[in-house]
């Protein structure tokens, strides 16, 4: 299914009836598609820009569309996901290290390599349009080089290539196969276990189909049905678009409908679900930006007669939030760990930490490259204090969700275990029972309290769930 639907997804991308005549002006238009994609790699090296940002607007601004742009989005997604493994390749086929290699150069071997290793471009058009790039780029010197490296790529296959490049210590050798950093691979290892490690890592290099969200009270998932969308499996608010681009579903224009990772819709689900005594009128989301949570949030308090205050340190962040967000829902620029509310306000709580985006690789084709385990220790006390807010945020009977879209286990249980070490007013719901009530066909979220989303079982980003009660 999820190969299905990224199958779709690429080949849907854009189209524009207006492309043969622009086509047929261009003289060289599979050079024009890799310009683009060499531009937003080298803009991904040297600005840290993101790829799923920056690509559609070079996309439109070069007017590439239908099957130019869907051969862009392929080679640019695949060329950066795939990193780890090309240069180890790049390292036994040249005799400079790859980490001597010039960045721009680097960045053409790679898509070289790619369209070489994972495509069906035919290996001499390949070799030949990578090393024309080469030459206008860097020159003659640099294309000579260029040329040769590729040509001793053609020589083998990627299993072939990975027989001799991939270490044999297991750790080496998966950071190869499925090209994640090292240390990647270990703190995901060490969450979903050795058995699922592999599905895991080539889940992360599948583009995620598309899940729109019906909005409660704004939207029905039969609305999108009747716009070409197909049945979720799991959110009752979900559905799949197999093909097209949601921006032009009215009801995701005017904000009624959104595109939402299953996932993150079923922990707001479980948050809003989950059994509560007494008043249940004021939900807090403490970090609500860019607001995909708040706004489902927003629509199943609005149909219960409560109200969702939401809140992001970040003040365009916030402005997200507003323009997805229902009317009565109070939107906050403030930072969550110096509340500006009593202690004890609210009945539920959402707290969706930052952290570094582990379980969400598959969206992010540059992330695993850019994040580095000292993130996670410097995330890690934020982390905690925000999750201290939300529980002092929350009145004595009412229930806290810690989220986080990373599985790093020192990011989800290690946070909420280590600050319930000084909690004794604070109560382990089990989260998996609470999402089961809402999605009766999920199963695999792990054994309780916790509960644990994977690309690789449920098709949606690991999203991490831990439910807590304040008892007094
Ligand atoms: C993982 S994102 C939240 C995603 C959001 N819940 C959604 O579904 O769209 C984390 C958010 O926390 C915000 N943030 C970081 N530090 C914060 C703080 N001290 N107080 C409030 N928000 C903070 C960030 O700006 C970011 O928007």
């Amino acid at each position: 299914m999820p190969e299905q639907r990224r199958r779709s997804a690429h080949r849907n991308r854009g189209h524009d009836n207006r492309r043969p005549a622009r086509q047929a002006q261009r003289r060289t238009p599979g050079d024009a598609v890799r310009k683009a994609v060499y531009d937003v790699l080298r803009a991904v090296d040297t600005r840290d820009a993101y790829a799923n940002l920056l690509l559609p607007r070079v996309l439109r601004e070069r007017e590439l569309s239908g099957r130019d742009a869907a051969l862009a989005t392929e080679l640019t997604y695949g060329t950066l996901r795939g990193r780890g493994t090309y240069d180890a390749i790049l390292d036994l086929c040249s005799d400079r290290p790859v980490a001597q290699i010039d960045a721009p150069l680097r960045d053409l071997l790679r898509l070289g390599t790619h369209q070489l290793l994972r495509t069906r471009i035919p290996a001499h058009a390949a070799v030949s349009t990578t090393v024309d790039l080469v030459r206008s780029v860097s020159g003659p010197g640099q294309a000579k080089f260029a040329n040769a490296v590729l040509r001793r790529v053609t020589t083998r296959d990627l299993p072939g290539w990975l027989v001799i490049a991939a270490p044999e210590d297991e750790l080496g050798r998966l950071s190869i196969t499925y090209s994640h950093p090292k240390w990647v691979v270990s703190a995901l290892r060490d969450a979903v276990g050795r058995d699922e490690i592999e599905d895991l890592l080539a889940a992360d290099n599948e583009r995620p189909g598309v899940t729109l969200v019906a909005r409660p009270g704004r939207a029905t998932v039969e609305e999108l049905y009747e716009l070409g969308a197909g049945p979720a499996a799991y959110s009752p608010y979900a559905a799949y678009l197999p093909e097209g681009d949601p921006g032009e579903i009215a009801a995701v224009r005017e904000g009624r409908a959104g595109v939402q990772d299953e996932g993150s819709q079923l922990v707001a689900l479980a948050l809003a679900a989950a059994p509560l005594e007494g008043p249940d009128a004021r939900w807090l989301d403490l970090c609500a930006g860019p607001g995909g949570k708040a706004a489902l949030l927003a629509g199943l308090a609005g149909q219960r007669d409560a109200h969702l205050v939401a809140c992001d340190v970040q003040p365009h962040r916030a402005e997200l939030v507003r323009q997805v967000v229902t009317e009565d829902t109070a939107v906050l620029v403030a930072d969550g760990t110096r509340p500006a509310w009593r202690p004890e306000s609210f009945d539920r709580v959402l707290v969706d930490v930052p952290c570094t985006g582990l379980g969400a690789l598959r969206r992010r084709p540059e992330a695993r490259w850019r994040r580095v385990p000292q993130n996670v220790a410097e995330l890690g006390p934020l982390q905690r204090d925000l999750l201290r807010t939300a529980l002092d945020s929350v009145r004595p009977g009412g229930v806290v969700a810690y989220v986080t879209c990373s599985p790093h286990l020192a990011e989800t249980r290690v946070v909420v275990d280590d600050v319930l070490r000084s909690r004794p007013d604070v109560q382990r719901l089990d989260s998996v029972d609470v999402l089961t009530g809402v999605a009766p066909h999920l199963s695999g979220l792990g054994a309780g309290p916790y509960a644990q989303f994977w690309p690789h079982r449920h098709g949606t980003d690991a999203m991490f769930l831990a439910l807590l009660r304040r008892t007094s």
